[in-house]
């Protein structure tokens, strides 16, 4: 109690000392702001006027001599994969801790700050609690037991009372990255409407074609006319594309060019770089910030309960397996056979699933399965076939990979530009095998559906366009608030700012022990086709209960 009242008066002060500092006249330059700074802020605030939350903390625990029921909150300084890479983490009393992101006071300890331009702005001022309180955090497991840790959080997202940059300052720029996704244009919307808006930005540059646009090509300019219609379309109007991260490459046109926000809308690959920028960024000492978006309809993405497109390519899949419904019924024993879209995770083919309630066999990367014999594929069929005269498949394209490869051997190694495994077609394979397997026995129509870039290329749906707009203008926030080296996320329904490090170290995938899966083997009355050993190795991917709605 002690320690969070110290910390709320803290903050209190900093406010006010903060807002004394440059309540002269809102917009002053950074010259002006620093010589009210020196003409108004007591000592005290003079030296921790640009303290950043958790060293807050850490004088406020340090001021509060050590009490002895109080765990000081403690930043800790670990090893990362990137170089130069600090993680803020920052731990409280019943095991709370904090994964914190950078913050421009980190590096720049005396930078200057401006009062919010949202602060003036009647829509928002009526807003009751519109800025998030510095204190607030997310947690990232929310089922928990009475004597269990409160565990890891991150910091809520939103905008912030005190900005570190000046509106006519910003020259942002956005780029997308890695494959298409439906709402990526509504992102880029909603990122140029947000600056431009709520905080009056009037420089921003569209980066053409992916990473290597940076220094490849020329910059599209971007303003809230040329923005207007963009959400319409499927696609990116920037262009996206595979490969090209040079990281020295893109860092020298980012200060070439005098660019100080970039906003980097990409799934996981993309994400990898945006964090290379980053670092490089700190190494070379430059006051940029940088900002990822989550793109990814394979939901491979973790710590984040889902991101925009997901929604909207499940409910296109939805179209196809219709289709397979309906060729299937319409013969004597069909099979309608769907390959949805999903290299290591099988998301988009079990929300499809789940969603539709015609399937009933769905095979995804995740859950190993076989064909011949007691317990495998061809035996489901021919049970499913006599019951019902028909049946259902949706098969994630990077399912079954591991019995293509047998009989395809070049396949273990190819891959596409970004080092990402390029799959053979599981669809046209299974096909085939179980034509075969069932040529001599029974007559058989199997009509094979590949949707593929269908499901991707179309707009986003309504859900996924305000899933795009709450993230695109929690990325603007936190960027203006001056947080860096985050990817915006929603964890458990609240937006937060996730450091690079968690979002890249590893894959999200379907946990094929965890509730979900198995609420899918219930609705489709399948077998789960795996085998014992396989249920022990399984059980280590993924984070587990990400899907919570
Ligand atoms: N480890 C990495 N370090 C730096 N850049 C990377 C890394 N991995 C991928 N990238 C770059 O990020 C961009 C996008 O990567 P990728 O093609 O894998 O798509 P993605 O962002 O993962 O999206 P999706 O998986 O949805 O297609 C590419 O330009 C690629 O060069
Ligand atoms: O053919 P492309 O453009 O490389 O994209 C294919 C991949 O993109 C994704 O849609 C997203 O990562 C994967 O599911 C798929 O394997
Ligand atoms: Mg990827």
């Amino acid at each position: 109690m002690i320690i969070i009242t110290l910390s709320r008066i803290f903050h209190r002060c900093m406010d006010y000392f903060r807002f004394r500092s440059s309540s002269s006249g809102g917009r002053s330059t950074a010259s002006e702001t620093d010589h009210h700074h020196h003409q108004l802020i007591p000592r005290i605030s003079r030296k921790y006027r640009s303290l950043s939350f958790d060293s807050g903390l850490r004088l406020i625990a340090s001021l509060s001599n050590n009490h002895q029921r109080i765990e000081s909150p403690t930043r800790l300084v670990m090893s990362s994969s990137v170089s130069n890479s600090d993680r803020k983490i920052v731990t409280g009393s019943a095991g709370y801790i904090l994964e914190d992101v950078p913050h421009f006071t980190d590096d720049f300890p005396d930078c200057p700050t401006y009062p919010n331009p949202l602060q003036d702005n009647a829509a928002y001022s009526v807003v009751k609690q519109y800025f998030v309180d510095d204190d607030d955090t997310v947690p990232q497991k929310i089922v928990v037991h009475p004597d269990s840790p409160r565990g890891t959080h991150f910091r809520r997202a939103g905008p912030r009372q005190r900005v570190y940059f000046e509106s006519d300052d910003v020259l942002a720029c956005i780029v997308t990255c890695g494959g298409l996704c439906p709402g990526l244009n509504t992102v880029i919307r909603e990122i140029v409407c947000g600056l431009s808006y709520m905080y009056g930005v009037k420089r921003i540059l569209g980066i053409d074609g992916g990473y290597r646009g940076f220094y490849a090509r020329n910059t599209i300019h971007l303003d809230t006319n040329t923005v207007n219609d963009i959400h319409r379309s499927g696609g990116t109007i920037l262009g996206t594309s595979r490969g090209g991260h040079d990281t020295t490459k893109i860092v020298d046109s980012i200060q070439d060019r005098g660019i100080n926000q970039v906003y980097i809308i990409g799934g996981d690959g993309s994400q990898k770089g945006a964090a290379a920028i980053f670092e490089e960024i700190r190494r070379r000492k430059l006051k940029v910030a940088v900002a990822g978006i989550p793109k990814t309809i394979d939901n491979d993405i973790p710590i984040i309960d889902r991101s925009f497109g997901f929604d909207t390519a499940v409910e296109e899949a939805q179209r196809a397996i219709n289709a397979a419904h309906v060729e299937a019924t319409s013969f004597e024993n069909g099979i309608g056979l769907v390959k949805l879209m999903g290299r290591y995770s099988g998301f988009i083919a079990m929300y499809a699933t789940l969603a539709s309630r015609d399937v009933d066999c769905c095979l995804i990367p995740e859950s190993p399965f076989f064909l011949e014999g007691p317990g495998g594929l061809f035996e489901f069929i021919s049970k499913r076939l006599k019951e019902s005269g028909h049946m259902v498949i949706v098969i994630a394209e990077g399912a079954g990979q591991d019995l293509l490869a047998e009989s395809i051997e070049e396949s273990k190694t190819l891959k596409d530009a970004s080092g990402n495994k390029l799959l053979q077609d599981v669809g046209l394979w299974i096909s085939q095998r179980i034509k075969d397997h069932f040529a001599k026995k029974m007559t058989l129509n199997l009509k094979y559906i590949d949707p593929t870039y269908m499901i991707r290329a179309v707009p986003s749906n309504a859900s996924d366009n305000v899933c795009c707009t709450l993230l695109a203008q929690s990325a603007v926030h936190g960027v203006m608030a001056g947080y860096n080296g985050f990817t915006v996320g929603l964890v458990n329904g609240r937006h937060t700012y996730i450091p690079f490090y968690r979002i890249t170290e590893k894959q999200n995938k379907v946990v094929t022990t965890d509730r979900m899966w198995a609420r899918l083997l219930s609705s489709t009355n399948q077998p789960s086709f795996m085998k014992h050993d396989d249920i022990d190795s399984n059980q280590l991917v993924g984070e587990p209960g990400t899907m919570k709605w």
